[in-house]
């Protein structure tokens, strides 16, 4: 019984994919070491998928990327399927854009006038990657091309005998080879293997002249394990395996995309096809991003340069019209970004003691954000989930200050009372805000004026001695006190001028910036009759701002004993 209320929705229609029997696969007990050679299928696989086909204009912003970035094969569009793509072609080999190590790659049908019009798009080109393609699979052969197995070896090995042939036309051009079983992983592996022998039969590849074979998962049908089986078996079974180099193109349709491509290096393939971010038909392509990425925060270099992230955003959604997912893994703009009180409280701990040259270690970041240009502000964000640590690095980013804990404790009650009335994120401007309201209030009862101070052997044996002058909003007060120290003596002045009973409890005082104007922030918690505040004062002189801060304690206690009388 289907537990939907709608009929339609019924898993009986589905069958399980047909796994391999490989008791003897060898791709479990291997690891990644080296990056693949990457090819970019931005500008054909990524492009056809678009609602709006990329313009010249467009495609020429792309290939400045892909190129940026280091890619040195490139599949550039099919030439034979629109205007703009051949146009495209053409302006590449024209206007010399390719640098000398890039290698364009076109794709066709195995179709003759497809075949002719493309070679037709690549006169000129020092080196091109021509990648004709056919379909294998049972539903393809029996639904769409209403053929037997031979019919579809026949259109293979025509195709590859016409892209030959073609090839000695344009004698002054490095030709390289490419051919696609599409829907490789929906088809029997057998017959798969049958069918690149014949394009192998005719291309007649060398160690030093390989054919790429591409082994395409057109749609993802199973799980990444069992494309790895049918790669290691191709692997295995296909002739010429030294003269081939072996290419994987896989779509996202289960979203396992990148773990098919990364198992399938491990089963012995040697080339990669995607697009940046995943753009491509349906659920899109294997995403070229995220695999070097996954490679690089392994310490494995992915030899492509992944670290203007923002440019490869801005590109890729000028070209594609898509906007990228504020989750998209490693690049998208949420990724490095902590709202969460422990994973804070986590993060500032470990970036706190991260050495330059250490290996990266910090809880919940994998990577360094600033490997891709992105900056720290942006890690730790603040809402109603946030912790004490939190706010307090983000104010520490704004005002160069590093709360003690019991200030901490006492900001994050503010913040935390904000973001649940505003229900929303709070800016690390409004935590300075709330920082300086909180605890530096100007409009309490009391100002320091000016004060003096005397120390040394005095005659009653204490050491410090003090004469503040306060304003009270009326009047100037002069206040006398001595102590231990010239804060005891200001505690004990404000003590015989208000009545009230004032203790320094915590004290901690900070530099603010460097130099001859440098400022200092004093931060104090201050037992005021038996209840505990805290504030915070800043001066270029450090017992001036001490002095300020606690009598920004005592006004706080002031204030808050009017409002609950
Ligand atoms: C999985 C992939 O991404 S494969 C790449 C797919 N990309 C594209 O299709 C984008 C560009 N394509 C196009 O613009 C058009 O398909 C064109 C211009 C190339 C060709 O258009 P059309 O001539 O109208 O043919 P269409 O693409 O519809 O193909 C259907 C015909 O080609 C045959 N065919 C399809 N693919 C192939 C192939 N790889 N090799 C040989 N014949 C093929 C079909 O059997 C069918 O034949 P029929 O007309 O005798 O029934
Ligand atoms: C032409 C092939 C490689 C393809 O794009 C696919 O199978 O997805």
């Amino acid at each position: 019984m289907s537990t939907s209320s709608n009929p339609r929705f019924n898993h009986r229609k589905y069958r399980p994919f047909p796994a391999l029997q490989m008791p003897n696969r060898r791709w479990p007990s291997r690891s990644l070491k080296n990056a693949p050679l990457w090819c970019s299928v931005d500008l054909r696989d990524g492009n056809q998928a678009l609602i709006e086909p990329m313009s010249v204009q467009q495609k020429q912003q792309m290939w400045g990327l892909l190129v940026r970035m280091g890619f040195k094969e490139i599949e550039v569009g099919f030439p034979a399927a629109s205007q703009p793509d051949f146009d495209f072609v053409r302006w590449l080999i024209t206007e010399n854009q390719i640098p000398n190590d890039v290698t364009i790659q076109v794709l066709t049908q195995a179709r003759d006038e497809l075949i002719e019009r493309t070679y037709q798009a690549l006169e000129g080109a020092r080196r091109a990657v021509v990648h004709v393609y056919n379909s294998t699979s049972p539903v393809q052969r029996e639904k769409v091309f209403s053929l037997d197995k031979d019919g579809i070896v026949a259109i293979a090995r025509h195709g590859a005998e016409k892209v030959k042939s073609e090839a000695l036309k344009y004698p002054a051009t490095e030709w390289v080879f490419q051919y696609s079983p599409e829907s490789f992983s929906s088809t029997e592996v057998e017959f798969a293997v049958e069918v690149c022998n014949a394009v192998i039969d005719v291309w007649q590849p060398s160690i030093d002249n390989k054919t790429i074979i591409n082994l395409p998962a057109t749609i993802e049908s199973a799980m990444p394990n069992v494309f790895a089986d049918q790669i290691e078996w191709f692997c295995d079974h296909v002739k010429k395996r030294d003269c081939l180099t072996i290419s994987i193109h896989t779509h996202n349709d289960r979203g396992c995309a990148v773990a098919a491509a990364e198992l399938a290096l491990l089963a012995g393939a040697d080339r990669i096809e995607g697009t940046l971010l995943g753009n491509g038909e349906r659920t899109g392509n294997m995403d070229i991003v995220t695999m070097a990425m996954n490679l690089y925060s392994q310490g494995i270099d992915p030899e492509l340069d992944i670290s203007a992230a923002d440019d490869i955003i801005a590109t890729v959604e000028a070209c594609t019209n898509i906007p990228t997912h504020p989750r998209h893994p490693w690049l998208g703009e949420l990724v490095y970004t902590a709202f969460s009180g422990s994973h804070q409280d986590a993060i500032r701990k470990c970036l706190a003691v991260q050495e330059d040259d250490a290996f990266w270690d910090v809880a919940y970041l994998p990577i360094d954000p600033q490997d891709l240009g992105r900056n720290y502000q942006s890690v730790i964000r603040v809402n109603s989930q946030s912790g004490k640590g939190g706010a307090s690095y983000l104010l520490e980013q704004e005002l160069g200050i590093t709360l003690p804990r019991w200030m901490q404790i006492e900001l994050a009650q503010h913040i935390q009372a904000l973001a649940e009335t505003e229900q929303g994120e709070i800016s690390p401007q409004t935590i300075v805000q709330v920082f300086r309201k909180a605890f530096m209030p100007n409009d309490g009862r009391y100002m320091l004026a000016s004060y003096q101070t005397e120390h040394g052997n005095l005659e009653n044996g204490e050491h410090h001695r003090i004469q503040a002058c306060l304003h009270d909003g009326s009047q100037l007060l002069t206040v006398h006190g001595h102590g231990l120290g010239s804060i005891s003596a200001f505690t004990d002045a404000l003590h015989k001028t208000t009545g009230v009973d004032v203790q320094v409890v915590q004290f901690e005082e900070q530099a603010l910036t460097e130099g001859s104007n440098a400022q200092a922030m004093a931060m104090v918690q201050v037992n005021v009759a038996g209840q505990r505040y805290c504030a915070a004062a800043q001066d270029a002189d450090t017992l001036s701002a001490s002095l300020q801060a606690i009598v920004s304690a005592l006004n706080i206690a002031l204030i808050r004993n009017e409002k609950a009388a």
